[in-house]
Parts: C-alpha cells; sequence; structure tokens
C-alpha cells in the first residue's frame, strides 16, 4: 500500500533559523515559505536527492502544531509522509485494520495540491503518519 518516502517534516520554533541552516550550514536547496491556512501551518520544503525536508511553522491560533511545540520547545521530528496511489482505498482498508484516521476522515488537499490524510501517531508506534495521494 505505502510507496516513497515523499517527506519528513521537522516542527520548528524559528522558521527563519532553521531555513538559514539548512541553507548555509547543511547547503542545501531550501524552497520559500508557503502559508497553507487550512492546515493551520507555514511550510518550508527542502529538496533532497531521494527525499524532502518539510519545515514545519505553527500558523494561526488553532495549528494543530501548537501542543507539540509546547512540548518540545527546540522542535522535532513531527511526520512521516509515505505516497499511495489511492487514498480513499487505503485509509478505508486502515480503518477496517482499526487505525485511526484524524480529522473528519476526509482528505484535505496538502501542500504538494494532492489529497493528504493522517494517522494517530499511537498507532503507528507513536509516529505521526501521513499519506498523500501521487
Ligand atoms: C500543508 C500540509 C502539510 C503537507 O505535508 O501537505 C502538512 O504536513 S500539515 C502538518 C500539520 N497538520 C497535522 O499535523 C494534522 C494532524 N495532526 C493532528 O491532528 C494533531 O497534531 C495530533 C492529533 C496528532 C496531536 O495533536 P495534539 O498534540 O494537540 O494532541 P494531543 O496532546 O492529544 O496528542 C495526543 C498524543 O499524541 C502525541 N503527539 C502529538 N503530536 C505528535 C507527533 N507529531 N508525533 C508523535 N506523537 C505526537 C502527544 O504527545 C500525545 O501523547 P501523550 O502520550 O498522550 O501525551
Ligand atoms: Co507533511
Amino acid at each position: 500500500m505505502i510507496g516513497r518516502l515523499n517527506h519528513i517534516a521537522i516542527a520548528v520554533p524559528d522558521l527563519e533559523a532553521a531555513c538559514d541552516q539548512y541553507r548555509n550550514t547543511l547547503g542545501a536547496n531550501v524552497g520559500a515559505p508557503q502559508d497553507e491556512p487550512d492546515h493551520g501551518v507555514t511550510v518550508v520544503f527542502i529538496e533532497l536527492p531521494n527525499t524532502k525536508v518539510e519545515l514545519l511553522y505553527p500558523l494561526g491560533e488553532d495549528s494543530p502544531i501548537r501542543g507539540f511545540l509546547d512540548k518540545n520547545p527546540v522542535g522535532g521530528i513531527h511526520h512521516m509522509c509515505y505516497e499511495v496511489n489511492d487514498i480513499l482505498v487505503a485509509r478505508d482498508r486502515l480503518k477496517a485494520d482499526g487505525m485511526r484516521v484524524l480529522g473528519t476522515g476526509e482528505p484535505k488537499i496538502g501542500a504538494h495540491g494532492k489529497p493528504v490524510l493522517f494517522l494517530h501517531p499511537k498507532d503507528f508506534n507513536g509516529c505521526l503518519v501521513e499519506l498523500e495521494q501521487v
């Protein structure tokens, strides 16, 4: 069911500082910040040869990552995003297996303009999982 690793997301307390570090200290190809109000975050993608890093910063009062940053004030790995061919088939199969799909259970359009869903971290060894339909 899951395919390529699309990205690994890191929640950061200072987006500009994290971008500077990846660009200047790590010499990475750092994209421009994208506000994603429907998801309550500002994201920056860092293109790597074999996957992407997604830097996350809270956007708005109801950001779903605010609690994470309160618990992890220096930041931390927030989620892993795997690619799937059919997100509704994947969702229904995961629900049938008793996995918790977060939010309404309906996919939202993510930062790449593709449908995404999130699966509860407690069902995946403490790892928040995002699925993106490609
Ligand atoms: C623009 C879209 C972009 C893209 O790639 O396209 C994105 O990736 S958007 C990313 C931001 N959106 C989301 O993360 C949506 C899904 N996340 C959520 O719904 C929440 O973050 C949730 C429910 C996972 C956690 O919310 P919150 O921390 O407010 O709730 P709890 O305190 O009840 O947490 C429950 C339990 O889970 C632990 N937790 C929380 N976040 C994570 C995490 N990222 N990884 C692992 N574990 C996590 C939290 O510590 C609690 O554990 P407990 O032992 O009960 O204290
Ligand atoms: Co993501």
